[in-house]
């Protein structure tokens, strides 16, 4: 479903004449199957953000290739992503990205609207997912007037509301406390059951990464080591 192949990258710094280029990513092989849970853990600065850019079509590698859902989207241009993203790929980033004029049914409802959905539609769906997540109740609230959870709750919903078949999460639990990241770690966990969805979370917090069926750790822009859940500790989580 989701497969990097050598995958480098390094961002130029400087200006004219002066540049040099600060080496990020280094020869990241991963294939993530489909109805996954991957953890990605590392520290600060070690490339996680950058590779889940990559993935997400943000960042263009400087090297290698990226196959998500069969295609080949390494040189995609940024329309072509746009659209390709539509329809494969949900995106929670860790500031959860709300328009802050628009209320939490606005927000999650957005990406219908610019998809042409009819209006009976998208109200219909968008409260769907908005009670399946337990905020439906906050609907008319702006996100200044929603708790940091709510806010992630929020974010979630609008990057599920076309039922994309993978999930990126970058540090989605980073400003929770630990009664709400415990709450949202199982919802992430629900969701991936219900839909079948893959999900790809980057992290730096061991009991965010201990949700995934398979954990990985990058140090330095290294893929370092690959743990494996075994099946009874699955069934248990
Ligand atoms: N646009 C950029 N230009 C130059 N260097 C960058 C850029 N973005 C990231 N970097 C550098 O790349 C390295 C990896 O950054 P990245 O954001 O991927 O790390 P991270 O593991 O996600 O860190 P954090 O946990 O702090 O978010 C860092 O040294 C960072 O300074």
């Amino acid at each position: 479903m989701i497969k990097l192949q050598h995958i480098e990258h390094a961002f130029t710094l400087g200006h004219r004449g002066r540049q040099r280029s600060v080496p990020v990513l280094r020869d990241i092989n991963l294939t993530v199957g489909e109805g996954e849970i991957v953890t990605l853990i590392g520290r600060s600065g070690s490339g996680k953000s950058t590779l889940l850019h990559v993935i997400g079509g943000f960042i263009r590698p400087t090297q290698g290739m990226v196959q998500i859902a069969g295609s080949d989207v390494t040189s995609y241009s940024e329309g072509q992503w746009a659209d390709f993203r539509r329809r494969h790929l949900g995106v929670v980033f860790q500031n959860f990205q709300l328009i802050p004029s628009m209320t939490a049914y606005e927000n999650t409802e957005l990406p219908l609207v610019l998809q042409g959905v009819p209006a009976h539609v998208r109200r219909k769906q968008t409260m769907e997912l908005l009670e399946k997540l337990g905020i439906a109740e906050y609907a008319e609230h702006y996100p200044s007037e929603l708790s940091g959870g709510q806010q992630q709750r929020a974010g979630i919903a609008r990057s599920l509301i076309l039922d994309p078949p993978i999930l990126l999460a970058d540090e989605p639990t980073g400003s929770l406390d630990s009664e709400n990241e415990e709450q949202f770690l199982k919802l992430l966990q629900s969701i991936n059951k219900e839909r079948n969805i893959t999900l790809l979370i980057i992290t730096h917090d061991e009991k965010v990464a201990s949700i995934g069926n398979r954990r990985l750790r990058i140090e330095d822009g290294q893929l370092l080591d690959s743990v494996q859940k075994t099946k009874m500790e699955v069934i248990r989580s």
